[in-house]
């Protein structure tokens, strides 16, 4: 297959979410083949290709992007195949799905509440900074971790400076790098203490106490899946942020939102859909595959576009305008919206932690719909070449 381009890797830090869909625009949205990191690799996306790289045996994770380890950890379940994937992908089955989600996303809103009271008359702050707060603490306390005064605000900068700063270069990386290695030896060391004690019912202690085949994880690695969790809820903030930019930019959706949940749910979905946040997964062909007229050999490194998935006309007619609206009239198909995986959670490797991130954005973005605020003056700007993306001034609010 004739390939695009020169190698592709370092275009990836200037185009950020646009890289992927620049390319797959070539090929008229055709698979893209490329090379990165000097290997071969194809872009593909839409509902077809979203089946296709989570169908069974199709795609393989091990070893398959380089630099995810200060993301997700080394020996992440995100990186596993197989049985040793389907083994510990039930544990955050079980931990992640069910009565705790309801728990957490009320235990969650009343943490925001709490905040508000104090948020009211005051001057302007970051809404991305106090509620990363906020969801860390809450969800720190619900997986059972102990937190002092101090320990609160580290917790949320911590896990923050990991999905900041896994894509970036100079000091937005050191800092995650920093945070993962601070985390995760004070969290091993939490774990070895914890399996002297009986199993209790917790996160923690469950994933402690956890046992694949009768061997329990190494202290580092059970470490590692503990923020597994913390880390992508606080990461909701990102979300939460985007949510706060969307009422300001389109005032209109405010008022429903406050007022409506079957409009909120469909403002969640949107939002996710709409703001990027992922902008692609990859993994890599496990045998010989063929996609569209597209031959592609064992070991090719596939990447799964999805933002150029959320933006394609074809899939969301007027892709680039938000209207939560167009979710109150479709259901929401495996393979179309696709921000955090496709297919069946616990077959394949899509989030498991979908119903709580749903929950909580849903959550916290009525309660600030119905919190009165306005937002001063300020940069709120989103810039698609940084990965993750932010709205620039964070946003900053004010709480009348
Ligand atoms: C901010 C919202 C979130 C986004 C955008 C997100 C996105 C994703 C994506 C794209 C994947 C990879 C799918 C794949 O490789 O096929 C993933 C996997 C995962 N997510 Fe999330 N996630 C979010 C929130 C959460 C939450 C709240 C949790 C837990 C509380 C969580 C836990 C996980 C885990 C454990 C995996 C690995 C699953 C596996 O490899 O089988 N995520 N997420």
């Amino acid at each position: 297959m004739a390939t695009v381009g020169l190698d592709q890797t370092l275009a990836i830090p200037i185009k950020g979410y646009a890289w992927l869909p620049d390319l797959r625009r070539r090929t008229h949205g055709q698979p893209t083949p490329m090379r990165v990191l000097g290997r071969p690799a194809v872009a593909i996306g839409g509902p077809a290709a979203a089946r296709f790289f989570y169908a069974d045996g199709n795609i393989e994770r091990h070893d398959a992007i380089p630099g995810l380890d200060t993301l997700f950890g080394r020996g992440a379940v995100h990186t596993l195949d197989g049985r040793a994937h389907e083994l510990r992908k039930a544990l955050f089955v079980a931990l992640l799905a069910g009565d705790g989600v309801e728990t957490l996303a009320k235990q969650v809103g009343g943490a925001f509440d709490e905040a508000a009271d104090e948020w009211r008359g005051g001057p302007s702050f970051s809404l991305f900074d106090e509620v990363a707060r906020v969801i860390a603490v809450a969800v720190g306390r619900w997986v059972g971790v102990p937190q002092n005064e101090r320990d609160r605000n580290a917790l949320a900068r911590d896990m923050v400076a990991m999905v900041d700063g896994f894509a970036a270069a100079g000091p937005r990386q050191a800092r995650a790098r920093l945070a993962r290695r601070r985390r995760e030896r004070r969290w091993a060391r939490l774990i070895a203490d914890v399996r002297r004690e009986e199993p209790g019912p917790t996160a923690l202690s469950a994933i402690a106490h956890h046992t694949a085949d009768g061997y329990l994880l190494d202290a580092r690695t059970a470490a590692v899946e503990l923020i597994n969790i913390v880390r992508p809820a606080t990461a909701v903030t990102y979300l939460v942020s985007f949510a706060a930019h969307a009422m300001e930019r389109w005032p209109r959706v405010r008022a429903r939102l406050a007022s409506d949940d079957r409009y909120a749910l469909a403002f969640v979905h949107e939002v996710r859909r709409f703001y990027p946040f992922v902008p692609f997964i990859g993994g890599r062909a496990a045998r010989d595959l063929h996609f569209q007229r597209t031959d592609i050999r064992p070991g090719t490194l596939v990447l799964l576009d999805v933002y150029g998935q959320h933006h394609d006309p074809r899939v969301w007619p007027e892709p680039y305008e938000f209207r939560p609206e167009r979710f109150l009239d479709r259901p929401v198909g495996e393979f179309e919206l696709i921000p955090q995986g496709g297919g069946d959670p616990r077959a394949g490797h899509r989030c498991p932690g979908e119903q709580i991130t749903v929950a909580l954005l849903g959550t916290i973005a009525q309660r600030l719909a119905r919190l009165e605020h306005y937002l001063p003056p300020q940069d709120l700007s989103i810039s698609l070449g940084r990965i993750p993306a932010r709205v620039t001034d964070g946003p900053r609010i004010v709480v009348a």
